[in-house]
């Protein structure tokens, strides 16, 4: 008998950080196919898969340009970005057999469609990949905390914070050589502790809606799939 997922439907954040693999900025080509097939993978299993995507990518890549600006005008430039991946996202993923369907909080109704929730979950219940795009729609927040709005949103079982290091650190790693990694804490420990890895805005709501998150290394091949499956992958964070 083949695996069987732990996980209906979950909600998938992705580093936009993660997608220039090692270039500088933008989105390498390489990588992101890399990404779709992993994404494939877990669809095949029967689980339905929502995408949120970060900004860092391109956006860091212009953080220059936005140095002294109004801060509200340069988060809607980080939005944009992060319209950005989820274009080149949902186009990578129509090319390798999904379905995938942009939805932005912000309308640009000329380039992608408004995120209507009813649709949204249409969509996931018709087994197509949703990607949401520009965060929450709105400044002094990130994508992080757009993955668990939208988590919440759609029921998702789970939060899955694909990333560049394999988990929770008691430090930043790539900063403390000494960090060590959590197999698991609570929502609370990682607030109290401020660690780094998501912003407090998002570890609260998922705590207040007590919807687990697990993180890990999207560079590690197989990671993605052994989550969906309820095997020990980087941390979970629960309530
Ligand atoms: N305690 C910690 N444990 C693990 N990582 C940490 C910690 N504190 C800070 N970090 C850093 O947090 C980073 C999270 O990176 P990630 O690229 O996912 O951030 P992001 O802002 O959500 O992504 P992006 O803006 O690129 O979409 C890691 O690269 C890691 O170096
Ligand atoms: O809800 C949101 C989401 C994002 N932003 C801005 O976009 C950039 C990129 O997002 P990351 O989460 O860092 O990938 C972010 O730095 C914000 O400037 C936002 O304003 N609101």
């Amino acid at each position: 008998m083949s695996a069987q997922p732990a996980h209906h439907r979950i909600l998938l954040k992705l580093s936009g950080e993660a997608l220039m693999g090692d270039d500088a900025f933008g989105i390498n080509r390489a990588t992101i196919v890399r990404m779709v097939q992993e994404i494939a993978e877990v669809t095949q299993l029967g689980v339905e898969v929502a995408v949120v995507i970060g900004g860092g990518n391109i956006f860091r890549g212009v953080a220059g340009g936005a140095e002294g600006m109004d801060r509200a005008t340069a988060d809607y430039m980080g939005m944009l970005a992060t319209v950005m991946n989820a274009l080149a996202l949902a186009d990578t993923m129509n090319k390798q057999g999904l379905t995938a369907r942009v939805m932005s909080a912000i309308g640009i109704q000329e380039v992608v469609e408004p995120y209507v929730r009813p649709k949204a979950l249409q969509y996931l219940e018709e087994g197509k990949v949703v990607v949401f795009a520009a965060g929450t729609g709105n400044p002094f927040f990130t994508t992080d905390t757009a993955a668990a709005l939208r988590g919440a949103e759609i029921g998702a079982d789970l939060v899955l914070k694909a990333t560049k290091v394999d988990g929770v650190y008691s430090a930043d790693p790539k900063k403390d050589p000494n960090a060590t990694r959590y197999t698991s804490l609570t929502f609370d420990e990682a607030m109290v502790k401020n660690l780094g890895i998501m912003d407090a805005t998002a570890f609260a709501l998922c705590r207040d809606q007590k919807l687990p998150i697990r993180v890990f290394s999207i560079f590690k091949p197989g990671a993605f799939k052994r989550v969906v499956l309820g095997e020990d992958e980087g941390t979970l964070v629960y309530a």
